[in-house]
């Protein structure tokens, strides 16, 4: 395992916008293989990868599986070039040149492994525990493989239901049924899928903060991802001043070093807004920024 990899503290490392997921809790009922479902089709949407932890293949076996192959490619050439073959069809084949195009300077050792009755018998004998330490893995790996297939098709039916935004007042609180919220990390603009944890309510702030803290506090962005299988329900309380009434930039926050970053608004000027964002969204909040190296 590379060393830059930290295990994860909770179920999703975004310090790195790298997403370490664990999967054993895709076996912990239901409401959590949703979350964890949605983290790994959150993870292919945006990254294409991720990498798993907790996923069940024994330590011993992936430590068996890296030496057998590296006592492998030890062996004299002898050994070796028994399995050298031009034909890329053969179930077992030793090459360290490119039939390829894309091997530049490494050797191969490629074979087929499951069901493993059947190819087992093409595989090395030496080194002598080749075939237990490789077939250990290939059974377990398949197991892993399945398991996230199962996984990545489930999430596949997920569909934003609610697209990117921030809300118009000065916080929201979410009281949400199951999961499917998503929130964008403030500094490298990824999406975190927000569990749903029973009794608790969900928090944010919204532009009407952003504009009286003036720029101390930040919008947050957000999304919806539908759920095939279940009706979703979230009921989004914001909170915000009257109608006409203007939310500036606060005095107090606003000196010579730190000049007003915002214009005023009213609830009603958002409004306002809406029908010019059918065809291309624009946050309220960023209609509000003074430009201010004009
Ligand atoms: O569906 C949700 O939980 C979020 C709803 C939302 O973001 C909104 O109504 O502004
Ligand atoms: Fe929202």
């Amino acid at each position: 395992m590379a060393s830059h990899l930290q295990l994860p503290r909770g179920s999703w490392l975004s310090s790195h916008a790298w997403p370490v997921i664990n999967i054993d809790r895709l076996r912990m009922g239901e409401a959590m293989r949703k979350l964890v479902i949605q983290e790994i089709a959150l993870a292919c949407r945006e990254q294409g990868c991720f990498q798993v932890v907790n996923h069940g293949i024994r330590k011993s076996v992936m430590k068996g599986a890296l030496e057998a192959a590296s006592e492998f490619f030890k062996l004299s050439k002898e050994h070796k070039e028994k399995f050298v073959s031009a034909d890329v069809q053969q179930p077992i084949r030793y090459d360290m040149s490119s039939r390829d195009g894309i091997s530049t300077a490494r050797s191969l050792l490629k074979h087929y492994a499951n069901p493993l009755e059947d190819w087992v018998q093409f595989w090395p004998i030496n080194p002598p525990t080749y075939r237990k330490k490789m077939g250990d893995y290939a059974v377990e790996i398949k197991g892993v493989s399945m398991q996230l297939m199962e996984a990545i098709f489930e999430g596949l039916g997920d569909k934003v239901g609610l697209a990117f935004h921030s809300d118009y007042g000065f916080i929201t609180i979410l009281l949400q049924s199951s999961a499917g919220f998503e929130v964008m990390h403030h500094e490298d603009d990824t999406w975190i899928a927000v569990p749903a944890i029973p009794g608790a309510l969900h928090v944010h702030i919204g532009d009407n903060l952003e504009v009286l803290s003036n720029g101390q506090l930040k919008s947050l962005v957000h999304r919806t991802i539908l759920n095939p299988d279940e009706p979703r329900i979230s009921i989004a309380s914001i909170h915000g001043l009257s109608m006409d009434e203007k939310v500036h930039c606060a005095k107090e926050l606003v000196d010579e070093e730190h000049p007003e970053m915002y214009k005023e608004s009213s609830f009603q000027e958002s409004l306002d807004l809406l029908p010019s964002n059918m065809n291309n969204y624009k946050r309220f909040v960023e209609s509000l920024k003074i430009d201010r190296d004009e």
